[in-house]
């Protein structure tokens, strides 16, 4: 395996000492203000599980379509369960890959006047019935992510010299989180390469398990690409937007992209986002003045507002990715946006 250009963190330091831990906090400040993205490994996440979680979301591929199109999306307000190659899109263009989004387990809530619009948002996954193994690999990965990204936001605590339990508000109780397991078909050199389109995250943090097929690219700071190639037994993590805004942008939500494989070949991903509860106020992190003093602020980009609640920044993405849903479930966002745009183009 060549040597990666993005730095590779072991979480074992972490739990080894005082020494052992002050290293991993420097190696994982320099990371994440140098790229906003590293390989970790020393996670403890059962190599077992790892193995039936991608064997699993290769079994669900494999499955006849009849049976994926069970749990499309459209059918649920929550944004959950499979869409179809290139139902998806990243800044307005289709994406080429298939996935399914698999959130928090939670019944919906009910539908009340005067409720914001993100309390949709909350609501039960789809599962396959064709697949019925899949759910409990799924949730036992949901719970091994959680605790390993739990940690990590104590560690970033931590690193900015705040206190270990600044985002317990986002970490406490039942977090907020999506699993995508995504396959990105192959496809001729000549037709558009987007498997996604180049993109923030919008959550907090990003822990991405990659099969064998590389594709993943990460923006360097002098706007080249940096391929970050899969590496058995570790995660690709990266800071998202809602962390970026909680530190001022002292961390980094860095942009990135997949290519399309080549024809013949597929490439299989399985991203597990943590973001906040719904109903969470992202917290303003009052950092120490020379930390302060590096801060670049926050990204501003007036075709993507950051919100402080977390649902309605949640929602914005959804509904974004997604017109199919937002059309079906959300029919008087959809004729508020065109009419505020209309407003804009007046
Ligand atoms: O599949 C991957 O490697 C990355 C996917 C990704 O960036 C995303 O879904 O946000
Ligand atoms: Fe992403």
């Amino acid at each position: 395996m060549s040597t990666p250009a993005l730095p590779v963190l072991d979480l074992s330091k972490w739990y080894d000492g005082r020494e052992a831990r002050q290293v991993f906090l420097a190696e994982l400040r320099a990371a994440a203000r140098d790229f906003g993205f590293f390989y970790l490994v020393g996670h403890d996440v059962p190599q077992d599980l790892t193995d039936a979680v991608l064997r699993g979301s290769r079994d669900f591929f494999a499955l006849p379509d009849a049976d994926k199109l069970e749990i499309e999306m459209v059918n649920s307000p929550h944004f959950r369960g499979y869409n179809r190659v290139g139902q998806e899109r990243t800044q307005g263009q289709r994406d080429w890959r298939e996935q399914v989004d698999i959130g928090s387990e939670a019944p919906a809530l009910p539908v009340e006047p005067g409720q914001p619009a993100w309390t949709r948002l909350q609501g039960p996954n789809q599962w396959p019935s064709a697949q019925p193994e899949l759910k409990p690999i799924i949730l036992r990965w949901q719970g091994e992510l959680t605790r390993v990204s739990t940690e990590l936001l104590r560690a970033f605590a931590v690193a900015l010299e705040e206190d270990e339990a600044t985002f317990e508000a986002i970490t406490a109780g039942t977090p907020n989180h999506l699993i995508k397991i995504i396959r990105y078909p192959g496809r001729e050199a000549t037709e558009s390469e987007q498997g996604v389109g180049a993109h923030k995250d919008s959550g907090f943090l990003t822990l991405l398990l990659q099969e064998r097929q590389k594709g993943l690219e990460v923006e360097a700071a002098d706007g080249s690409w940096i391929e970050a190639e899969p590496r058995p037994g570790s995660f690709v993590v990266n800071i998202g937007e809602l962390l970026e805004m909680a530190t001022d942008g002292y961390l980094k939500a860095t942009v990135h992209r997949v290519v399309t494989p080549p024809a013949g070949a597929d490439r299989l991903s399985v991203a597990f986002f943590l973001g906040a509860p719904f109903d969470a106020e992202i917290p303003l992190v009052d950092l120490a003045p020379h930390l302060k003093a590096q801060a670049a602020g926050v990204t501003r980009d007036p075709t993507n507002p950051l919100f402080r609640v977390s649902g309605q920044n949640a929602l914005k993405s959804r509904l974004r990715s997604h017109p199919d849903v937002a059309e079906r479930h959300y029919p008087d966002l959809v004729a508020e946006s065109a009419s505020a745009a209309a407003d804009r183009a007046a």
